[in-house]
């Protein structure tokens, strides 16, 4: 199971790399890391085995999070309320986002991100809504329209895999300026 310990930080070189594409079908071994990619999310979101791993709850891991640049992430957007059924869960191969809304949509609190361990405040603009193609383990392709929360935490993934993190997003002269008629929310 991955810990904390697993997950490189920001001044690696691997989460500044564009990470490569995944040939299908899946080695075992590739099949392996993708349930441990879900498996950290699922632990981290559980309050006493997050507490006893010692883990930081988290909503998605990206493979270049722990060292390995392949276009492969885990996503698991928790139920709005208690006891629903998760808003997306899945491990996002080849992502690529097929169409965008021009609105803007950022957290009210900004991002933060496992792999930066200082808090770097301001609003990251991303795209509101967007349609996701992408394949799961099996080699399915999948095409999801997501809105909100789960399209934030999406781009937020795919963004690890061309190298990017949260903070290249935000305004450095005035952080907490966003962008005309962007949605803030969470
Ligand atoms: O690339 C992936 N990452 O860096 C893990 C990040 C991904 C999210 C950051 C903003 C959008 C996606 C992550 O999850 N976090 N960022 C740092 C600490 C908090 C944590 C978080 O938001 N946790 C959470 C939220 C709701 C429910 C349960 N846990
Ligand atoms: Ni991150």
């Amino acid at each position: 199971m991955f810990l904390m310990k697993d997950i490189v930080r920001d001044g690696d070189p691997v989460l500044r790399k564009r990470a490569a594409k995944v040939e299908f079908p899946l080695t075992s071994e590739e099949k392996e890391f993708a349930h441990k990619l879900m498996e950290y999310l699922e632990v981290s979101q559980d309050p006493e085995l997050c507490k006893k791993y010692g883990l930081r709850a988290g909503v998605g891991l990206a493979a270049p999070q722990v060292g390995v640049s392949k276009q492969m992430a885990s996503v698991l957007v928790p139920a709005d309320e208690e006891g629903g059924k998760p808003q997306f869960k899945d491990v996002i191969i080849n992502p690529v986002i097929v169409s965008e809304s021009v609105q803007y949509g950022a957290l009210t609190e900004g991002e933060g991100c496992l792999s930066v361990d200082k808090d770097v405040p301001g609003y990251v603009p991303r795209h509101d809504r967007i349609t996701l193609k992408y394949q799961d383990v099996n080699g399915e392709t999948h095409k999801v329209r997501l809105k909100h929360y789960p399209a934030i935490v999406c781009q937020h993934e795919i963004d690890h895999l061309h190298g990017v993190l949260f903070y290249d997003h935000i305004n450095k002269e005035h952080p907490f300026k966003a962008p005309e008629d962007t949605v803030l929310f969470g």
